[in-house]
């Protein structure tokens, strides 16, 4: 592939044509987008509508899709459930397979910005829903990405619980200057969070809306309920009014 030249203006992640089916269902049709340096994308769309199958694709799980992903720069994602090891600390799990010199003081700091400095020697048992996903966090951070992808990173958590970890991801978001593209089900994260929401439907993008909000953003902030109502109009879901 030839060199590109436009440096920081090279989307970190370019997908063009993407397909997966499974049997005779084709749940994507063509799916092509970019993510650009510094950006967080969210990708909403209905149940079903092929979300996670996508960030598989994009996080390289799925050898059976077919189509062209390029991702430039180190990638880490962060699933919904936290998926760490049971039989390993809360450090353990963060370093898992992480190489190179430092890796304890890189777990600890990494530990440290998700608020847990002191847990590190913890069992997974013994955390709750909230600081385990804050674990799953840190064990994306310690590996120092360019690219997070999500996959309902807060979608098991109480709403409370919720509410803190995208304030800390925001933080994190701040602080690390990662790209990210997350899926979620809900239009309040989509639009607390992100600087463009992606519509997935019927197996391709269709539609893509700009969020030009100021941060910190709250559901009462000016401009947030217009693109609510243009967010659920994109998802079919009719006003109330
Ligand atoms: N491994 C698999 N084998 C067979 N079908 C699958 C597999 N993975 C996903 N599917 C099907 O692909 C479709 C899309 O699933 P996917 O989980 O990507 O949707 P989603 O948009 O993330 O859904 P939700 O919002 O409900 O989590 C669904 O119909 C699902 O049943």
């Amino acid at each position: 592939m030839a060199a590109r030249t436009e440096g920081d203006l090279t989307p970190l992640v370019t997908a063009a044509g993407v397909r997966r089916a499974f049997g005779p269902a084709t749940v994507l049709d063509g799916v092509s987008l970019d993510l650009r340096r510094g950006e967080v994308a969210a990708l909403i769309g209905g149940s079903g509508s092929g979300k996670s199958t996508l960030l598989r694709v994009l996080a390289g799980l799925d050898p059976d899709a077919t189509g062209d992903v390029t991702v430039r720069g180190r990638s880490a994602v962060v699933f919904q459930e936290h998926r760490l090891l049971p039989w390993k600390r809360v450090a353990a799990n963060v370093a898992l397979g992480v190489r190179g010199p430092g890796v304890a003081a890189r777990t600890a700091a990494a530990l440290d910005e998700v608020g847990l400095a002191d847990r590190g020697t913890a069992w997974p048992a013994e955390l709750s829903g909230g600081q385990a996903q804050r674990v799953a966090f840190a064990r994306a951070l310690v590996r120092e990405p360019d690219i997070l992808l999500l996959d309902e990173p807060f979608g098991a958590l109480d709403a409370l619980t919720r509410l803190r970890m995208q304030r800390l991801f925001g933080r994190l978001r701040d602080r690390h200057g990662f790209a990210a593209l997350f899926v979620t089900h809900d239009v309040e994260e989509a639009l607390l969070l992100a600087d463009r929401v992606l519509l997935l439907d019927a197996g391709t993008i269709a539609a893509e809306l700009p969020i030009e909000l100021d941060h910190p953003r709250a559901p009462d902030s000016p401009g947030f309920g217009p693109l609510r109502r243009k967010l659920l109009d994109l998802l079919g879901v009719p006003s109330t009014t």
